[in-house]
Formats: C-alpha cells, sequence, structure tokens
C-alpha cells in the first residue's frame, strides 16, 4: 500500500512538528489532525506558529472523514491516551498504519487494545528539542524517528515497508532498527531521568549539562532503568548508558522537556509511563530504585498542587 494520507492525534509540540513537515508533502488536506468536534472548532480558530512562521494546517473530526488514514501518527500525552483513543475509534480501519512518536514503553500495546488494529510499527521520537507554548512551538532540533517490529509484530513487515517508503518520499528523518524494544528502552532511560529531573528542578536542558545535584539524580534514575534492563532482558549496556546521556548532553541548553512543559502549563505528566513504571518492575524482581521512589513522590507532590 502506498501511504497517501496521514492523521495525527495530538496536536501538541511533536503532532504540530510532524503536521507542519507533512503538510507540503502530500497533497491538500492529506496531512490532518483527527480530533472529537469541539477540539477541531477550537483547533480553527486558533493561530499556531512553527519557528516563527504561520502553519497552514488542517483539522479533521471522525465525521468529516471520507476514508480511514492510511497512517495514523499517534502524538498525545499517556494520561489522555485511552479516552482519546475512544473518541476516533471509528474513523480508522485494518488497513490504517498506526506510528506512535510518545515517549515510554506501553504506548503500542494500549493503542492495539484499544483500537483493535494489527499494523502497529514501533517508533522512537528522539534528539529533538520541540517547545509548545500559547500556541507557538519552537525548535532547534527536529530529530529523527527510529522505527521497528516488535517480536510480536514481525508479521508486519509490510507494514513497515510502506512506512519506510512513505518517510523516503516524504524525507522524514527516519532510522530502521531490528531490536525496537532495546531501542524504546534506550529512549525510556534517557526520559525517566531527563524529564523527571528537570520539571521536579524546575529546569532547561542547561541544568542537567553541568555537574550538582539535578544531574547526580537524573543519572542515578537513569543507572536503574539500566538495572532493571538487565532484569528483563532489554539489553541495554554501559555504552547505551553513554549514547544517551551524549544524546542528553547535545540537547539545546535553552530547551526543556516535556514533562517540564506539562508542569508550566499545569497539566497531568506522564510520570506512571516513567517512574510508575520502574517501580512496579522493579517490585517484580525485588529490586531497590530510590532515585525513581523519590522523583515519583515528587512528582507526585506538585502535581498535586495545581489538580485538584
Ligand atoms: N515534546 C518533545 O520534545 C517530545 C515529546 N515526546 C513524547 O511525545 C508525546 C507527545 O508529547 P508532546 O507533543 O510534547 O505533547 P503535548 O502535550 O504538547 O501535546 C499533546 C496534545 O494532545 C492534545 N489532546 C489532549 N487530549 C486530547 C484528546 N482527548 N483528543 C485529542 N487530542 C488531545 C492536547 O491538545 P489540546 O488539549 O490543546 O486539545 C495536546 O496539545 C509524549 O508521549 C511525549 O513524552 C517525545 C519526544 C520529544
Ligand atoms: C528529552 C526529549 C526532548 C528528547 O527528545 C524528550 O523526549 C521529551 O521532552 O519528552
Amino acid at each position: 500500500m502506498t501511504i497517501q494520507s496521514a492523521a495525527i492525534l495530538g496536536r501538541g509540540a511533536l503532532g504540530v512538528m510532524y503536521g507542519s513537515f507533512l503538510s507540503p508533502q502530500l497533497p491538500s488536506e492529506q496531512t490532518y489532525f483527527l480530533a472529537e468536534p469541539h477540539r477541531v472548532e477550537r483547533y480553527r480558530q486558533e493561530r499556531i506558529t512553527v519557528n516563527g512562521t504561520p502553519a497552514n494546517l488542517c483539522f479533521k473530526s471522525p465525521k468529516e472523514l471520507n476514508k480511514a488514514p492510511d497512517l495514523l501518527i499517534v502524538a498525545l500525552k499517556a494520561p489522555v491516551l485511552r479516552q482519546a483513543l475512544r473518541l476516533v475509534k471509528d474513523a480508522v480501519d485494518q488497513n490504517t498504519i498506526v506510528v506512535s512518536v510518545m515517549n515510554g514503553i506501553s504506548s503500542e500495546d494500549i493503542i492495539a487494545e484499544e483500537l483493535g488494529l494489527k499494523k502497529i510499527v514501533h517508533c522512537v521520537a528522539q534528539r529533538m528539542d520541540a517547545l509548545f507554548q500559547n500556541n507557538t512551538l519552537t525548535y532547534r532540533t527536529f530529530g529523527e524517528l527510529v522505527i521497528g517490529l516488535s517480536p510480536q509484530n514481525r508479521s508486519q513487515i509490510e507494514a513497515l515497508q510502506d512506512t519506510v517508503e512513505f518517510f523516503r518520499r516524504t524525507q522524514m528523518p527516519h532510522l530502521v532498527d531490528s531490536n525496537i524494544i532495546h531501542r524504546m528502552w534506550c529512549k525510556w532511560m534517557l526520559n525517566v531521568g531527563v524529564n523527571q529531573t528537570l520539571s521536579v528542578y524546575n529546569g532547561c536542558f542547561e541544568m542537567i549539562h553541568k555537574p550538582g545535584e539535578a544531574r547526580d539524580v537524573m543519572i542515578g534514575a537513569m543507572r536503574e532503568v539500566l538495572k532493571l534492563s538487565e532484569l528483563e532482558g532489554t539489553g541495554l549496556t554501559e555504552m547505551d548508558f553513554k549514547e544517551y546521556l551524549k544524546i542528553i548532553d547535545e540537547l539545546n541548553p535553552k530547551g526543556m522537556p516535556s514533562m517540564r512543559q506539562d508542569r508550566l502549563a499545569k497539566r497531568p505528566t506522564e510520570v506512571e509511563s516513567f517512574a510508575g513504571t520502574v517501580i512496579d518492575k522493579a517490585a517484580s524482581f525485588g529490586l531497590n530504585v530510590p532515585f525513581n521512589e523519590k522523583l515519583y513522590r515528587q512528582v507526585r507532590q506538585f502535581e498535586a498542587e495545581y489538580l485538584k
């Protein structure tokens, strides 16, 4: 199948970054944001800029589609994922290929469960520094999408090939990884460290670039994921740790992770996908994860101050 239409779920930092990138590459209205009618109505009133330039984006509700999208890009935050999927379930069909750019290691399973779709290509969105505030998207680095098939999805080779062909045609920066679960754990290790630490310490990337308490906490939390990986057999090594620390050190010093953007916007965070999951998995192995336990409590505490 040649992918000719792309729907995006989630009009935030990554959704707008990919939506504004793909819109000029596909025929008019074949790149669109999919959402329930009240959101679409609001989105049509709002003006969005991308690195200072007004973006020309298209929005559609499920009832406005005459055909299911060939590709669905999921760019939501974890706390709203299930609810948002349920609202657009009828808009997709068994031919729709799904790529989730979400952080964490479980969005693909939740999507498969909620939408009942089989063509799921696992994905890791990395190296970008997208910041979305007041309908203004800025980024210095676009990053790349790493895609692959999980062991359970190996039979979906055609979906992977179609996605690669689409990414080549649209010049989307991408890589194919034959061990995508390992890659997801690498990115998860990064997010468990950097996202949680900078939301708790309320800082930009420059804060964890320099030696000090925040960097030590970030490294402590990442090392707990490394230990967990040994126990789960997902293959993280000291070399992966060093490679992902280097990625962190190259992030725009003035940028900030999505989880700190949540704190500033007073939104529920993805802490359950990070420390929450680390703590649950660690308990099943009898592993102590003090850095993640403390970060979990601290995130829950600041969330409690604005989520009543
Ligand atoms: N930001 C980054 O640099 C990176 C983020 N990620 C990951 O990508 C994912 C998305 O992150 P990000 O783009 O930052 O998230 P944002 O919070 O910026 O965007 C998510 C969007 O989802 C929309 N939304 C909320 N509820 C619903 C709903 N029920 N239906 C449809 N849309 C809804 C919100 O729009 P509204 O409420 O206005 O309608 C919001 O703007 C996360 O998992 C994140 O961890 C990964 C790599 C980098
Ligand atoms: C840390 C970062 C920016 C890496 O791309 C990220 O994944 C996030 O903000 O959620």
